[in-house]
């Protein structure tokens, strides 16, 4: 596994689509309705970006490496919304192990995505498919009340 420029290593892990941890839609409208590809980067870039100056959770995103994980939240949207892009990352598990995530957290960074997505002009109705996506994740990411 090569490490992509402006990239940290890691050690290894096992690459699979079903460390994205929800199967894709099975039609394009939705991904369509996030300009493709390239729209899921730019909401990733701007979710990143907001966590790292939120003051509710930009502790947790300090030691994080950003190119990475704007990369591999781009390939996890693109494969869940049916793009057809291969999800590179690791299992919502072991990304967020010992993170101590709380509830609080997460509605935080739901927040955040949805302030992005607005930002790129998505439809409601879109998000919300999304959003149906990732919401069952929170018993992977969340650690503690
Ligand atoms: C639906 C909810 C979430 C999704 C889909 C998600 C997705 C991801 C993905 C794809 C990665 C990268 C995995 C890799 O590097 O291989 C990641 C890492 C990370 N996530 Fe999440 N995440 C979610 C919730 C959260 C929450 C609530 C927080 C904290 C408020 C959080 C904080 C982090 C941090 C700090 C990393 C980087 C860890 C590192 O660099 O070692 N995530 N997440």
């Amino acid at each position: 596994q090569d490490v992509p420029p402006g990239e940290q290593p890691v050690d290894p892990y096992v690459q699979s689509n079903a460390n994205a941890g929800a199967t894709p839609l099975a039609d394009k409208a939705t991904f369509e309705a996030f300009h493709g590809k390239a729209g899921l980067a730019r909401i990733a870039s701007d979710l990143v970006d907001r966590n790292l100056a939120d003051p509710r959770i930009k502790d947790i995103f300090a030691t994080a490496d950003t190119v990475r994980l704007k990369r591999t939240l781009t390939e996890q949207f693109c494969y869940v919304l049916g793009g057809g892009c291969d999800y590179t990352g690791k299992d919502m598990t072991q990304a967020h192990k010992d993170q101590g995530i709380t509830g609080r957290d997460f509605n935080a960074l739901v927040e955040n995505l949805q302030w992005a997505m607005d930002k790129e002009g998505v439809p409601f109705a879109a998000q919300n498919k999304l959003l149906a996506k990732l919401a069952p994740m929170a018993r992977q990411t969340i650690e503690r009340k």
